[in-house]
């Protein structure tokens, strides 16, 4: 049977100011630091080697990976990064605290973000420097692929072609895999693989710094799941 490891990074800077991170590319904290080796602490007591990994495009999710596989000395693995595993966009909102969120939107706007699957952010504009176009990372990515603002199902519909292309065949061929990424890219996967609805997705959580384990039987169903710590 073979393991697929989800682990959203540790703490950012930005989650300890509590603001729309997105596509922003911050860097852990100390403490988001600490939770990545912490994480690989857990995954060595359980003895829970990656064959493979993958990672976003984003600092806080690569550094989260190098840190887990240090670790458990396996840096050697192959790791792979893809833009689709990256964070939802949010937008005009990236950046933005609670307060400056709720005084600019108000909080009946915010209450039907939190509780939307298709609803999307206020959009940023070509010219916003929050545009991803204008970033060298994404230069090899079609323009028409990259976001203004991201509802969750746009995430959704961008991670799963990733999975489906580069995560599956590894899983298929019997790999433990660590997808070290961000609370709404892993919930994509994990809305995939548990056949989730919308409904039901919105109210995942996922913690950070926390490897979650799903043990993956014959054509890749779920066999288990727990979270290790
Ligand atoms: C930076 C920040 C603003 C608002 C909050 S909240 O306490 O209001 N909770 C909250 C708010 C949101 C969200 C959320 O999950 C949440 O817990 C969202 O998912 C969301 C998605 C797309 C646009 C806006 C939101 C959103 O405002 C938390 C953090």
């Amino acid at each position: 049977m073979n393991k697929l490891i989800l682990l959203r990074h540790g703490e950012s800077i930005w989650n300890k100011e509590n603001r729309f991170t997105g596509w922003t590319d911050v860097p852990l904290s100390e403490k988001g630091r600490d939770e990545a080796r912490r994480a690989g602490e857990l995954l060595r007591s359980f003895s829970i080697y990656p064959d493979i990994s993958f990672t976003s495009l984003l600092k806080r999710a690569i550094v989260t990976r190098f840190l887990v596989m240090e670790e458990l000395d396996r840096l050697w693995t192959p790791a792979y990064k893809d833009w689709r595993l990256n964070e939802r966009h949010y937008g005009a909102l990236q950046g933005l605290n609670k307060l400056e969120t709720s005084e600019k939107y108000g909080a009946e706007q915010v209450h039907i973000w939190r509780r939307s699957y298709d609803v999307r952010p206020p959009q940023v504009g070509d010219e916003d420097p929050r545009y991803p176009a204008h970033d060298a990372r994404y230069q090899m990515v079609q323009e028409k692929l990259l976001p203004h603002g991201e509802s969750l199902e746009d995430t959704v519909h961008r991670v799963l072609p990733c999975w489906k292309e580069r995560i599956l065949p590894e899983a298929e061929k019997g790999k433990t895999i660590l997808v070290a990424a961000h609370g709404n890219s892993l919930r994509a996967l994990i809305m995939m693989l548990q056949n989730l609805s919308p409904k039901q997705i919105v109210d995942v959580e996922i913690p950070t710094g926390k490897p979650l384990i799903l043990e993956l039987g014959e054509n890749l169903t779920v066999l288990n799941q727990y979270y290790l710590g």
